[in-house]
């Protein structure tokens, strides 16, 4: 991993770069404005019951039609941790010791005027029932990468989970989301241009972790 002096601006600290990409300049960060993004992720037990993360189908909004994880805009007098169990408890009806794992800045030319600060919790469990709501369907998926040489899924009333979908997810979760998954904390910062259809590509990005 290469060293730190390539940090893009708006992030700080001594983090080692894990993934770069894109030419284009930094775009300028005039305002932020704080996220949140919760994932409820189940540890592989055994060969039989493999790692499991919980995401949500955004039905509306900001992002729509996308898998993420739960998470919105931090209110007024909120802490990120706060508005975190708040809005995952209002986009999927459960609670969970949710610990705070990275932060991500994300920033567009042509689209919301303002820089998203996302701060990004997991949890190993939760509480409560899980149920659709207004805004998100809630669907498990497997962790374990997609191989052509992986046992057969077990043949025991278990439902088969499909991987992650990258396809249908914001396109910089697929550099943080196995930093997430590994509970190595991480920072990172991407850049969008959005087209004439809203399609959000990204244009740089930069992501990083602690030193160990
Ligand atoms: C650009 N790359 C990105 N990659 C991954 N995740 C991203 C993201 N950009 C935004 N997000 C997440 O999208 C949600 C938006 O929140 P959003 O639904 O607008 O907020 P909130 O629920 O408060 O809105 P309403 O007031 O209900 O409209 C929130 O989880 C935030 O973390």
């Amino acid at each position: 991993m290469a060293a730190t002096s390539n940090l893009p601006p708006g992030l700080e600290g001594n983090y080692l770069e894990t993934s770069t990409g894109g030419d284009a300049a930094w775009l300028p960060i005039s305002v932020k404005k704080w996220y949140t993004n919760a994932f409820i992720v189940h540890e592989a037990v055994d060969p039989t019951t493999p790692g499991k993360i919980l995401l949500g189908y955004k039905k509306r909004g900001f992002g729509a039609h996308l898998y993420n994880g739960f998470g919105g805009k931090v209110e007024p007098g909120e802490t990120p941790a706060q508005a975190a169990a708040r809005e995952l408890k209002e986009e999927c009806g459960v609670e969970a010791p949710l610990q705070h794992c990275g932060s991500l800045l994300f920033v567009s030319q042509s689209g919301p005027e303002w820089a998203f600060q996302i701060e990004v919790y997991r949890a190993d469990e939760y509480t409560g029932a899980l149920i659709e709501t207004d805004e998100m369907r809630p669907q498990w998926f497997s962790t374990t990468p997609a191989s052509t040489d992986a046992p057969a899924p077990a043949d025991q009333g278990e439902e088969e989970l499909l991987p992650i979908p990258y396809d249908t997810m914001w396109p910089d979760d697929v550099y943080w989301i196995p930093l997430l998954l590994s509970k190595t904390p991480f920072i990172g910062r991407a850049d969008f241009e959005i087209d004439a259809t809203g399609k959000y590509s990204m244009k740089r990005w930069w992501f990083g972790v602690p030193p160990s």
